[in-house]
Protein backbone atom coordinates (compact mmCIF):
# COMPACT_ATOMS: atom_id res chain seq x y z
CA UNK A 1 0.00 0.00 0.00
CA UNK A 2 1.52 3.26 -0.58
CA UNK A 3 -1.45 5.46 0.17
CA UNK A 4 -1.18 7.15 3.70
CA UNK A 5 -4.38 6.30 5.78
CA UNK A 6 -6.16 9.82 6.89
CA UNK A 7 -7.99 9.30 10.52
CA UNK A 8 -11.19 10.12 10.62
CA UNK A 9 -11.97 8.45 13.88
CA UNK A 10 -8.73 10.42 15.49
CA UNK A 11 -9.69 13.83 13.86
CA UNK A 12 -13.39 13.30 15.01
CA UNK A 13 -12.10 12.52 18.80
CA UNK A 14 -10.39 15.80 18.38
CA UNK A 15 -13.21 17.80 17.06
CA UNK A 16 -15.35 16.20 19.83
CA UNK A 17 -12.80 17.18 22.08
CA UNK A 18 -12.61 20.51 21.00
CA UNK A 19 -16.65 20.30 21.26
CA UNK A 20 -17.14 19.12 24.96
CA UNK A 21 -14.81 22.07 25.94
CA UNK A 22 -17.73 23.89 24.17
CA UNK A 23 -20.21 22.27 26.07
CA UNK A 24 -18.38 23.18 29.16
CA UNK A 25 -18.35 27.08 28.51
CA UNK A 26 -21.82 26.77 28.08
CA UNK A 27 -22.56 24.73 31.10
CA UNK A 28 -20.74 27.31 33.58
CA UNK A 29 -23.29 30.03 32.04
CA UNK A 30 -26.03 27.74 32.76
CA UNK A 31 -26.25 26.30 29.28
CA UNK A 32 -26.81 22.36 28.81
CA UNK A 33 -27.18 22.32 24.79
CA UNK A 34 -29.94 19.82 24.02
CA UNK A 35 -30.12 17.35 21.23
CA UNK A 36 -32.54 15.48 20.51
CA UNK A 37 -33.21 12.49 17.90
CA UNK A 38 -36.35 11.44 16.47
CA UNK A 39 -36.22 7.68 14.90
CA UNK A 40 -40.03 6.27 13.45
CA UNK A 41 -39.62 2.65 13.03
CA UNK A 42 -37.24 0.01 13.71
CA UNK A 43 -34.49 0.07 11.16
CA UNK A 44 -31.51 -1.87 11.90
CA UNK A 45 -29.18 0.44 10.58
CA UNK A 46 -30.60 3.44 11.55
CA UNK A 47 -30.72 2.27 14.98
CA UNK A 48 -27.32 1.53 15.59
CA UNK A 49 -26.58 5.30 14.02
CA UNK A 50 -28.79 6.43 16.48
CA UNK A 51 -27.43 5.00 19.37
CA UNK A 52 -23.92 6.40 18.17
CA UNK A 53 -25.42 9.98 18.14
CA UNK A 54 -26.74 9.64 21.43
CA UNK A 55 -23.85 7.98 22.87
CA UNK A 56 -21.32 10.70 21.27
CA UNK A 57 -23.75 13.89 22.41
CA UNK A 58 -24.06 12.22 25.91
CA UNK A 59 -19.93 12.12 26.56
CA UNK A 60 -19.86 15.39 24.85
CA UNK A 61 -21.92 16.90 28.70
CA UNK A 62 -25.09 17.55 26.05
CA UNK A 63 -28.37 16.58 26.99
CA UNK A 64 -31.43 15.01 25.27
CA UNK A 65 -31.93 12.09 23.88
CA UNK A 66 -33.90 9.94 21.20
CA UNK A 67 -37.51 9.83 21.03
CA UNK A 68 -38.29 6.29 19.13
CA UNK A 69 -41.77 6.20 17.19
CA UNK A 70 -43.38 3.27 16.13
CA UNK A 71 -43.77 2.49 12.20
CA UNK A 72 -46.68 3.13 11.98
CA UNK A 73 -47.00 6.84 13.26
CA UNK A 74 -48.82 9.60 11.55
CA UNK A 75 -47.23 12.25 9.58
CA UNK A 76 -49.46 14.78 11.09
CA UNK A 77 -48.41 13.36 14.88
CA UNK A 78 -44.52 13.57 13.99
CA UNK A 79 -45.10 17.06 12.42
CA UNK A 80 -46.81 17.47 15.85
CA UNK A 81 -44.08 16.38 17.88
CA UNK A 82 -41.75 18.72 15.65
CA UNK A 83 -44.37 21.17 16.58
CA UNK A 84 -43.54 21.09 19.93
CA UNK A 85 -39.52 20.72 19.77
CA UNK A 86 -39.75 23.85 17.90
CA UNK A 87 -41.22 25.39 20.96
CA UNK A 88 -39.16 23.88 23.60
CA UNK A 89 -36.19 25.91 25.03
CA UNK A 90 -34.22 23.05 26.46
CA UNK A 91 -34.10 21.94 23.07
CA UNK A 92 -31.22 23.14 20.77
CA UNK A 93 -31.41 20.71 17.85
CA UNK A 94 -33.60 18.10 16.34
CA UNK A 95 -32.14 15.41 14.12
CA UNK A 96 -35.15 13.58 12.36
CA UNK A 97 -33.15 10.46 11.42
CA UNK A 98 -33.51 9.50 7.59
CA UNK A 99 -34.66 7.43 5.82
CA UNK A 100 -38.66 7.77 7.03
CA UNK A 101 -41.20 5.09 6.61
CA UNK A 102 -43.07 5.74 3.51
CA UNK A 103 -46.22 7.12 3.99
CA UNK A 104 -44.26 10.06 5.87
CA UNK A 105 -43.28 13.08 3.26
CA UNK A 106 -39.51 13.81 4.21
CA UNK A 107 -39.39 17.02 2.65
CA UNK A 108 -42.50 18.16 4.26
CA UNK A 109 -40.68 16.97 7.86
CA UNK A 110 -37.57 18.98 7.12
CA UNK A 111 -39.72 22.06 6.38
CA UNK A 112 -41.26 21.62 9.63
CA UNK A 113 -38.33 21.93 11.92
CA UNK A 114 -37.26 25.55 12.63
CA UNK A 115 -34.06 26.28 10.59
CA UNK A 116 -32.43 27.41 13.77
CA UNK A 117 -32.58 23.91 15.21
CA UNK A 118 -32.22 22.08 12.01
CA UNK A 119 -28.30 20.37 13.00
CA UNK A 120 -28.66 18.36 9.68
CA UNK A 121 -28.56 21.44 7.84
CA UNK A 122 -31.30 19.76 5.43
CA UNK A 123 -34.01 22.73 5.84
CA UNK A 124 -34.22 24.85 2.35
CA UNK A 125 -33.38 27.95 3.89
CA UNK A 126 -29.70 26.59 5.76
CA UNK A 127 -29.22 25.04 1.84
CA UNK A 128 -29.55 28.24 0.64
CA UNK A 129 -27.26 29.99 3.30
CA UNK A 130 -24.60 27.93 2.93
CA UNK A 131 -24.51 28.41 -1.24
CA UNK A 132 -24.87 32.07 -1.19
CA UNK A 133 -21.86 31.98 1.56
CA UNK A 134 -24.14 33.15 4.61
CA UNK A 135 -22.07 31.71 7.84
CA UNK A 136 -25.07 31.64 10.10
CA UNK A 137 -26.81 28.74 8.55
CA UNK A 138 -26.53 25.11 9.19
CA UNK A 139 -24.22 22.88 6.98
CA UNK A 140 -25.47 19.26 6.53
CA UNK A 141 -22.87 17.69 8.70
CA UNK A 142 -21.45 14.75 6.23
CA UNK A 143 -19.31 17.73 3.87
CA UNK A 144 -18.89 19.73 6.68
CA UNK A 145 -17.19 17.02 7.78
CA UNK A 146 -14.92 16.46 4.85
CA UNK A 147 -14.05 19.89 4.63
CA UNK A 148 -12.82 18.95 8.44
CA UNK A 149 -10.70 16.68 7.63
CA UNK A 150 -9.38 18.14 4.66
CA UNK A 151 -8.24 21.10 7.05
CA UNK A 152 -7.24 19.24 9.94
CA UNK A 153 -4.77 16.90 7.38
CA UNK A 154 -3.22 19.73 5.61
CA UNK A 155 -4.48 19.21 2.34
CA UNK A 156 -4.93 22.77 0.04
CA UNK A 157 -7.78 22.82 -1.36
CA UNK A 158 -7.15 26.29 -3.34
CA UNK A 159 -6.83 26.34 -6.55
CA UNK A 160 -7.04 22.08 -6.62
CA UNK A 161 -9.26 19.99 -8.80
CA UNK A 162 -11.64 18.74 -6.57
CA UNK A 163 -14.33 15.69 -8.36
CA UNK A 164 -17.68 14.45 -6.51
CA UNK A 165 -18.75 11.85 -7.53
CA UNK A 166 -22.75 12.10 -6.95
CA UNK A 167 -25.24 15.06 -6.44
CA UNK A 168 -27.47 13.94 -3.28
CA UNK A 169 -28.99 17.13 -1.76
CA UNK A 170 -27.21 16.12 1.74
CA UNK A 171 -23.75 15.39 0.66
CA UNK A 172 -23.13 15.74 -3.33
CA UNK A 173 -24.44 19.30 -4.16
CA UNK A 174 -23.50 20.70 -0.68
CA UNK A 175 -19.82 19.28 -1.14
CA UNK A 176 -19.69 20.78 -4.29
CA UNK A 177 -20.61 24.14 -2.29
CA UNK A 178 -18.25 24.28 0.18
CA UNK A 179 -15.65 23.72 -2.22
CA UNK A 180 -16.22 26.54 -4.36
CA UNK A 181 -16.36 28.59 -1.35
CA UNK A 182 -13.88 31.84 -1.60
CA UNK A 183 -12.33 30.98 1.88
CA UNK A 184 -9.92 28.11 3.91
CA UNK A 185 -11.26 24.55 2.62
CA UNK A 186 -12.72 25.85 -0.54
CA UNK A 187 -11.54 27.91 -3.83
CA UNK A 188 -11.15 24.79 -5.51
CA UNK A 189 -12.61 24.07 -9.19
CA UNK A 190 -15.12 21.30 -9.13
CA UNK A 191 -16.93 18.87 -10.66
CA UNK A 192 -19.82 16.84 -9.92
CA UNK A 193 -20.18 13.86 -11.12
CA UNK A 194 -23.20 11.38 -11.33
CA UNK A 195 -25.16 8.25 -12.85
CA UNK A 196 -25.63 9.94 -16.41
CA UNK A 197 -22.00 11.11 -16.22
CA UNK A 198 -20.35 10.32 -19.74
CA UNK A 199 -16.92 8.55 -19.10
CA UNK A 200 -16.64 9.34 -15.29
CA UNK A 201 -13.23 7.61 -15.52
CA UNK A 202 -12.20 10.81 -18.00
CA UNK A 203 -12.70 13.13 -14.81
CA UNK A 204 -12.13 11.01 -12.07
CA UNK A 205 -8.48 10.66 -13.48
CA UNK A 206 -7.90 14.52 -13.56
CA UNK A 207 -8.75 14.74 -10.06
CA UNK A 208 -6.27 16.14 -7.32
CA UNK A 209 -8.98 15.74 -4.49
CA UNK A 210 -11.74 12.76 -5.78
CA UNK A 211 -14.66 12.79 -3.42
CA UNK A 212 -17.19 10.01 -3.53
CA UNK A 213 -20.64 9.97 -2.32
CA UNK A 214 -22.49 7.80 -4.92
CA UNK A 215 -23.83 4.86 -2.52
CA UNK A 216 -22.54 2.16 -5.04
CA UNK A 217 -19.88 -0.54 -3.17
CA UNK A 218 -16.23 -0.15 -4.55
CA UNK A 219 -17.03 1.70 -7.82
CA UNK A 220 -14.11 3.63 -8.28
CA UNK A 221 -10.92 1.99 -8.74
CA UNK A 222 -7.25 2.23 -9.06
CA UNK A 223 -7.22 3.23 -12.34
CA UNK A 224 -9.83 5.67 -12.17
CA UNK A 225 -7.17 7.85 -9.62
CA UNK A 226 -4.35 10.14 -10.61
CA UNK A 227 -1.28 8.85 -9.08
CA UNK A 228 -0.88 10.89 -5.50
CA UNK A 229 -4.34 12.28 -5.56
CA UNK A 230 -6.34 12.44 -2.19
CA UNK A 231 -9.63 9.82 -2.12
CA UNK A 232 -12.17 10.65 0.23
CA UNK A 233 -14.61 7.64 0.57
CA UNK A 234 -18.32 8.56 2.10
CA UNK A 235 -19.79 5.67 0.75
CA UNK A 236 -21.21 3.05 3.82
CA UNK A 237 -22.11 -0.06 2.02
CA UNK A 238 -23.25 -3.31 3.24
CA UNK A 239 -22.37 -6.15 1.31
CA UNK A 240 -22.46 -9.95 1.71
CA UNK A 241 -19.30 -11.74 3.00
CA UNK A 242 -19.63 -15.34 4.12
CA UNK A 243 -15.77 -14.75 6.24
CA UNK A 244 -17.64 -12.76 8.62
CA UNK A 245 -20.19 -14.26 11.25
CA UNK A 246 -22.34 -11.22 10.65
CA UNK A 247 -22.29 -12.61 7.06
CA UNK A 248 -21.37 -9.04 5.84
CA UNK A 249 -19.12 -6.38 5.87
CA UNK A 250 -18.93 -2.35 5.60
CA UNK A 251 -17.06 -1.04 2.81
CA UNK A 252 -17.08 2.04 0.72
CA UNK A 253 -17.70 3.35 -2.63
CA UNK A 254 -14.19 2.85 -2.98
CA UNK A 255 -12.26 -0.17 -4.25
CA UNK A 256 -9.99 0.46 -1.13
CA UNK A 257 -7.13 -2.02 -1.48
CA UNK A 258 -6.72 -0.84 -5.41
CA UNK A 259 -7.22 2.84 -5.24
CA UNK A 260 -4.47 2.85 -1.97
CA UNK A 261 -1.58 1.72 -4.63
CA UNK A 262 -2.54 4.89 -6.43
CA UNK A 263 -3.52 7.70 -3.89
CA UNK A 264 -1.28 9.57 -1.71
CA UNK A 265 -4.13 9.65 1.26
CA UNK A 266 -7.46 8.07 1.69
CA UNK A 267 -9.97 7.44 4.02
CA UNK A 268 -11.04 4.08 5.13
CA UNK A 269 -14.23 2.44 5.45
CA UNK A 270 -15.20 2.27 8.40
CA UNK A 271 -12.93 5.27 10.30
CA UNK A 272 -13.11 7.47 8.06
CA UNK A 273 -15.95 10.04 6.97
CA UNK A 274 -18.56 8.62 9.20
CA UNK A 275 -17.34 9.51 12.90
CA UNK A 276 -16.82 12.89 11.17
CA UNK A 277 -20.10 13.37 10.61
CA UNK A 278 -20.84 12.44 14.17
CA UNK A 279 -18.68 15.16 15.36
CA UNK A 280 -20.19 17.68 13.08
CA UNK A 281 -23.57 17.11 14.57
CA UNK A 282 -22.14 17.44 17.89
CA UNK A 283 -20.59 20.74 16.66
CA UNK A 284 -23.71 21.93 14.80
CA UNK A 285 -25.51 21.54 18.24
CA UNK A 286 -23.25 23.46 20.08
CA UNK A 287 -23.71 26.33 17.50
CA UNK A 288 -27.24 26.02 17.51
CA UNK A 289 -26.94 26.35 21.54
CA UNK A 290 -24.34 29.50 21.15
CA UNK A 291 -26.68 31.57 19.11
CA UNK A 292 -29.27 31.04 22.31
CA UNK A 293 -27.40 32.92 24.28
CA UNK A 294 -25.04 35.59 22.09
N1 LIG B 1 -31.31 12.95 9.57
C1 LIG B 1 -30.24 12.18 9.32
N2 LIG B 1 -29.00 12.69 9.52
C2 LIG B 1 -27.88 11.92 9.30
O1 LIG B 1 -26.74 12.40 9.48
C3 LIG B 1 -28.05 10.58 8.85
C4 LIG B 1 -29.35 10.11 8.63
N3 LIG B 1 -30.41 10.94 8.87
N4 LIG B 1 -29.56 8.86 8.19
C5 LIG B 1 -28.48 7.93 7.99
C6 LIG B 1 -27.19 8.61 7.66
C7 LIG B 1 -25.95 7.78 7.88
N5 LIG B 1 -25.18 8.46 8.89
C8 LIG B 1 -24.01 7.96 9.44
C9 LIG B 1 -23.30 8.61 10.43
C10 LIG B 1 -22.17 8.05 11.01
C11 LIG B 1 -21.71 6.83 10.61
C12 LIG B 1 -20.52 6.22 11.27
O2 LIG B 1 -20.00 6.77 12.25
N6 LIG B 1 -20.01 5.08 10.80
C13 LIG B 1 -18.87 4.40 11.41
C14 LIG B 1 -19.11 2.94 11.69
C15 LIG B 1 -20.41 2.37 11.26
C16 LIG B 1 -20.56 0.87 11.53
O3 LIG B 1 -19.60 0.22 11.95
O4 LIG B 1 -21.67 0.39 11.28
C17 LIG B 1 -17.66 4.53 10.49
O5 LIG B 1 -17.83 4.83 9.32
O6 LIG B 1 -16.56 4.31 10.98
C18 LIG B 1 -22.37 6.18 9.61
C19 LIG B 1 -23.50 6.74 9.03
C20 LIG B 1 -25.84 9.57 9.27
N7 LIG B 1 -26.98 9.73 8.61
Amino acid sequence: MRAELIDGKAIAASVRADVARDVAGLRERGVVPGLTVVLVGDDMASATYVGAKEKASREAGMAGGTIRLPADTTQDALLSLITQLNGDAAVHGILVQMPLPKHIDPDTVIRHIRPDKDVDGFHPENVGKLLIGHTDGFVSCTPAGVIEMLLRSGVETRGAEVVVVGRSNIVGKPMAALLVQARAGGDATVTICHSRTKDLASHTRRADILIVAAGRAEMITGDMIKPGAVVIDVGMNSVPDATRAKGSRLCGDVHFASAAEVASRITPVPGGVGPMTIAMLLRNTVRAAERTVS
